[in-house]
């Protein structure tokens, strides 16, 4: 068990890398060690040796570490130089994929925070057109990537040089199903229903139509339904037919956080106390998972924290269930996520950092 393990970070300046930044300044077991940031920086900066993140993310004050840290000019030969272990890329999915391959040739171990290895079957990656699709190096490339869910793939993660950090509406759904379905529970020809809503941090620092202000500002709106580039993530971790599965994305005009209501027919009659067994049993050693049982968890409880918060109850007869999931789309749903990827594939305390 390494105590002295240097991490790097791309894409510091986005919403999700600034709080990778937060996370990992006061991470206990990196203490000394404080991760590398890089990325593009321009010509002014370049002269004075890169830009002080504190004029990035003024909000990182020294009291939490940032100290005189700065965003250097990004290259492979720099992390080499510092002796880098791991690399977060908090950068979009097109260039990571381009990326990683690099990364991984130079032996560095990647947590990708993008879409860009997530899905395993072809058909679901589609949605994201990629342009070295199909060639031998991006299946290589694919054949090695660990779905990073803690809560699903430990062992794995544990091992993995390349881990891909899972979206954050789809960790918000996984979670929340995967209990009821490994246990057979749920009844899937009668079709699974998920509407999710998120902030708008979900979508990133670049505004575009439907984030911007006037749009987003005193709304709601439901997007994407039926091609959101989630539901393979859905259906390949949950293993369903795209037919038994509804995915209903929409924005919600807040900051940050991710509310999914998700609606099921079980097998049979289910008492409250044996659904709530059956969470209890599934993230039994599960830190990063808080389970409210019939009080249901809201927003307001999940955002600035790593955690995701599940709920659930039950129809009279006890035939149907709603369970509502919580999370925090730049923490439980990427930076935190990631850091607790990172502690996994470390063999630190999966909650080390993020309590
Ligand atoms: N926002 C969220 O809730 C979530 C995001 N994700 C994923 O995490 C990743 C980052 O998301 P988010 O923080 O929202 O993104 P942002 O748009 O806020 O930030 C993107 C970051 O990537 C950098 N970047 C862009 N292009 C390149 C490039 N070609 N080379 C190097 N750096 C580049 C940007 O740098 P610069 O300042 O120079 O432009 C910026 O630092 C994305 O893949 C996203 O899909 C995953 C789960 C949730
Ligand atoms: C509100 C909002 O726009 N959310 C994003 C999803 C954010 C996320 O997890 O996405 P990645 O798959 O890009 O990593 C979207 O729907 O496209």
């Amino acid at each position: 068990m390494s105590q002295a393990v240097q991490t790097a970070v791309i894409g510091v300046t986005g919403y999700s890398g600034a709080e990778l930044a937060r996370l990992l300044v006061r991470h206990p077991r990196l203490k000394g060690k404080p991760p590398i940031f890089a990325g593009r920086v321009d010509e002014q900066h370049q002269k004075q040796g890169g830009i002080p993140l504190r004029e990035i993310h003024p909000q990182l004050i020294d009291s939490h570490g940032a100290g005189d840290i700065r965003v250097q000019p990004f290259s492979w030969e720099l992390f080499e130089d510092l002796g880098v272990d791991t690399v977060f890329l908090a950068t979009p999915h097109e260039a990571s994929r381009e990326m990683v391959p690099e990364a991984r040739k130079r032996g560095f171990r990647v947590i990708d925070l993008s879409g860009a290895w997530r899905l395993e079957e072809a058909a679901n990656r589609a949605v994201y057109k990629f342009e070295d699709e199909g060639s031998a190096d991006a299946l290589f490339m694919q054949s090695q990537a660990v779905y990073g869910l803690p809560e699903l793939h430990r062992k794995e993660i544990a091992g993995a040089g390349l881990v891909a950090n899972p979206g954050c509406y789809a960790t918000s759904v996984i979670l929340a199903l995967k209990p009821i379905l490994a246990a057979g529970l749920v009844n899937i020809d009668c079709g699974i229903i998920c509407d999710s809503k998120s902030g708008v941090s979900g979508a990133g620092k670049a505004p575009t139509a439907r984030t911007h202000f006037m749009y987003a500002a005193d709304n709601l709106s439901a997007y994407g339904i039926f091609s959101h580039r989630h539901t393979g993530e859905l259906l390949e971790q949950l293993s369903l037919d795209a037919s038994s599965i509804t995915f209903a994305p929409h924005l919600l005009p807040i900051p940050r956080g991710i509310l999914s209501t998700v609606y099921v027919r079980f097998n049979g009659a289910q008492t409250s106390s044996a659904i709530e067994a059956c969470y209890r049993d599934f993230y039994h050693g599960s830190p990063m998972v808080r389970l409210y049982g019939a009080n249901l968890p809201q927003i307001q409880y999940s955002v600035r924290t790593c955690y995701a918060d599940i709920g659930f109850q039950l129809s009279k007869d006890g035939q149907r269930g709603v369970i509502v999931s919580c999370l925090d789309n730049l923490l439980k749903g990427a930076s935190g996520q990631a850091v607790q990827n990172l502690n996994v594939m470390h063999g630190w305390g999966e909650a080390e950092g993020l309590e």
